[in-house]
């Protein structure tokens, strides 16, 4: 058989299957409809039609039963949009992001509601909670903590004053770019422009490669790519979203410091989100300022038995030298032995709110 009748047969192959996968992808997309319509026809007040704990258990399912040769992570992804188009059939998902257009934050809101989410870009942190708050949106997104900078603490501190719960996180690989504009040559840079913390997380490549370059910390990576664009001598580092929307040329890839450099980022709304078999729950609590009193917070937890992911202190803002402890630990509030764990802890502090219990990140 010569080349292109082999190639012939296999293009008809694919036309075939394309068409069976198209048939069924709408079939999905009916039974997502009428999904809708029983919700509905429930009546209840407050309908949910995004379900975060459901979404967690199908993109869990895809990848537990995935045989490739597609990797576990490209099939959840596809999956991941056939869902977001579904649910954009019964009503799109609205979300509020750190912007502007291009940020981090922004590609993990598109990573977690998938493209037919309707994004939309803040300015700023406390924005997004007020949006949600506000009502104008059901959902946010906002950066929580970064594996090589740590916490990003205006997050944590928004909490203190929101009723905003949290309804999911998602992690994503930070990968910067150096990025230059038409008027730059990669030898003559002489100001680098980023957010501060990804000014950190490559500090020992600009050591190593743009010594003598002044660095100038600006309010996020897509402002700093927007400037440089028509700017001469100046670089941006930012990541590829911001490069694509700016149509800016990236002279040196990857140029974090540590190459695992990820970001957590949190989805806050209204939603209480029941238990999805694989949760993670977040608190806040405000411990008497009394020896001891972080030890007797996290006892029970110990006892338990349960794992704790993560812990933090902030300033509880009510009086110098008290504190807020923020408190990441693996299961759902509803299990057992979390509802047994949290009535012996609000015995010993004196306040405590759970933030939310939310799957844990899939993708
Ligand atoms: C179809 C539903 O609604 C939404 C759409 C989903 C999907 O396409 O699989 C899953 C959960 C919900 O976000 C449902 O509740 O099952």
């Amino acid at each position: 058989m010569t080349e292109a009748e082999q190639l012939a047969i296999l293009r008809d192959q694919i036309d075939d299957i394309d068409q069976t996968i198209q048939k069924l992808i709408n079939q999905r997309a009916q039974c997502a409809q009428r999904v809708a319509e029983v919700k509905l026809a429930s009546g209840a007040g407050d309908i949910q039609f995004y379900r975060p704990e459901r979404e967690a258990q199908v993109l869990r399912r895809v990848m537990e039963r995935n045989e490739g040769p597609l990797s576990d992570e490209e099939m959840a992804r596809l999956f991941r949009e056939i869902m977001s188009a579904c649910l954009a059939l019964e009503e799109p998902v609205k979300v509020a992001f750190l912007g502007p257009e291009g940020t981090f934050t922004q590609e993990a809101a598109l990573k977690h509601f998938g493209h037919s989410a309707v994004a939309q870009p803040m300015a700023a942190i406390d924005d997004v909670f007020r949006e949600v708050e506000a009502g104008a949106v059901a959902y946010g997104v906002v950066p929580v903590e970064n594996s090589t900078e740590g916490v990003i603490s205006h997050t944590l501190d928004s909490f203190i004053d929101s009723s905003l719960k949290i309804s999911g996180e998602v992690v994503l690989r930070i990968h910067q770019y150096l990025l230059v504009g038409e008027n730059t040559r990669r030898d003559k840079i002489s100001r680098i422009y980023s957010h501060p913390s990804s000014l950190a997380q490559c500090r020992k490549w600009l050591d190593q490669h743009y010594p003598s370059a002044e660095r100038i910390p600006v309010s996020s990576n897509a402002e700093a790519a927007r400037l440089v664009k028509g700017e001469w001598h100046s670089a941006a580092i930012a990541g590829d979203m911001a490069s694509q929307l700016y149509g800016l040329e990236k002279i040196a890839e990857k140029i974090e410091d540590q190459p695992d450099n990820s970001t957590r980022f949190l989805i806050i709304g209204n939603q209480e989100v029941p238990g999805s078999g694989d949760d993670k729950t977040s608190l806040m609590a405000a411990t008497r300022n009394q020896p001891g009193a972080l030890h007797d917070l996290l006892e029970p937890f110990h006892r338990h038995g349960i794992d704790l992911t993560r812990v933090e202190t902030r300033p509880s803002k009510v009086g110098a030298w008290s504190y807020v402890f923020f408190i990441d630990f693996v299961g759902h509030a509803d299990d057992d032995r979390v509802r047994m764990a949290m009535a012996e802890v609000e015995q010993r502090v004196s306040d405590l709110k759970i933030l939310g219990s939310y799957p844990k990140g899939v993708l």
